[in-house]
């Protein structure tokens, strides 16, 4: 199968994406791991595909794969990258859509400065809706925040758990370039607490106003940067009294803006780049 596809980035989390608004999608989990495998294939962290919108009040649909062919709920770089890739290949002329995803309505808007702009949706804590199972797990209270203990990898690690749709744990450290991310990570993401996994993230707060963050991302190890990491991350720190309501995280590929009124309703806005790499064709083989 000849395969036509777009290569993007945001803040250095990279995409394959795929046009599937005028023929369906068909691919297998193990071509989907073939396109992202970045010594046979493309490569890519995630692989973002652009179906019609089913809905009248949606414009598009909008899929997520990780590297590891699995399917997932929400991706905030890849909502920059979805903006940016409809916009630029005249499948909108709108600069502000509504897509539908697994997990609802995101609302991404280029802005004149040429970032892009997503309204998130409201972030979720409770255990269930991560999901988190607390069975044995010892938590505590600080500030407006729960924190929960999931011993891994040789660590007593007090995590936030936030849902932006996908899963989140996040720990504050005292300085990210330390943080065993490559161990912890991933002993965290395969944690039994976790029945669908999580997304891990280690934040440094640097001022009211400044953190860095690296994440280690289901299905994908880490990044360079994680746009929904960054919301929880930065939703976390601000229930932990560490942020104020707006805030800007560096991560290894980029710096993020996140946005939040700390009310439970409240949208979650994310700011930051979207770029187009290079346009290709692929043979994918019948796997
Ligand atoms: N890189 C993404 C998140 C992609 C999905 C994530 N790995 C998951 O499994 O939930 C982002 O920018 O949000």
């Amino acid at each position: 199968m000849k395969l036509q596809f777009t290569k993007m980035h945001g803040a250095g989390n990279d995409f394959i994406v795929i046009d599937s608004t005028e023929a369906p999608f068909t691919m297998t989990t193990n071509q989907l791991r073939f396109i992202a495998d970045r010594h046979l294939g493309i490569g890519a962290d995630q692989i973002l595909i652009v179906e019609k919108a089913r809905t009248p009040d949606t414009d598009f649909r909008y899929r997520i794969f990780n590297q590891d062919g699995g399917e997932v709920e929400m991706c905030g770089n890849g909502a920059r990258c979805f903006a940016r890739y409809v916009y630029d290949r005249g499948l909108t002329t709108k600069k502000k859509i509504r897509v539908e995803t697994m997990k609802g309505i995101i609302q991404p808007e280029l802005q004149d400065d040429g970032r892009v702009k997503v309204d998130m949706g409201a972030p979720r804590f409770r255990p269930e809706e991560i999901p988190l199972n607390t069975t044995g797990l010892s938590h505590l209270s600080r500030a407006s925040d729960t924190l929960w203990e999931v011993k891994a990898a040789g660590y007593n690690n007090w995590v936030s758990v936030v849902s932006m749709g996908n899963p989140h744990a996040v720990m504050v450290v005292g300085d990210v370039e330390q943080a065993p991310v490559s161990t912890v990570g991933p002993a965290i993401e395969n944690h039994p607490a976790f029945p669908e996994r999580v997304n891990v993230g280690f934040l440094q707060a640097v001022s009211r106003t400044e953190g860095k963050l690296r994440v280690w991302e289901r299905g994908a190890g880490e990044t360079l940067a994680c746009g929904t990491g960054a919301c929880a991350a930065a939703v976390a720190g601000m229930r932990r009294g560490l942020f104020d309501s707006e805030v800007e995280l560096q991560m290894h590929g980029g710096r993020l803006r996140i946005e939040w009124d700390g009310t439970p309703t409240g949208s979650v806005f994310l700011i930051g780049p979207a770029a187009t790499v290079f346009t290709g064709e692929i043979d994918v083989p019948a796997i």
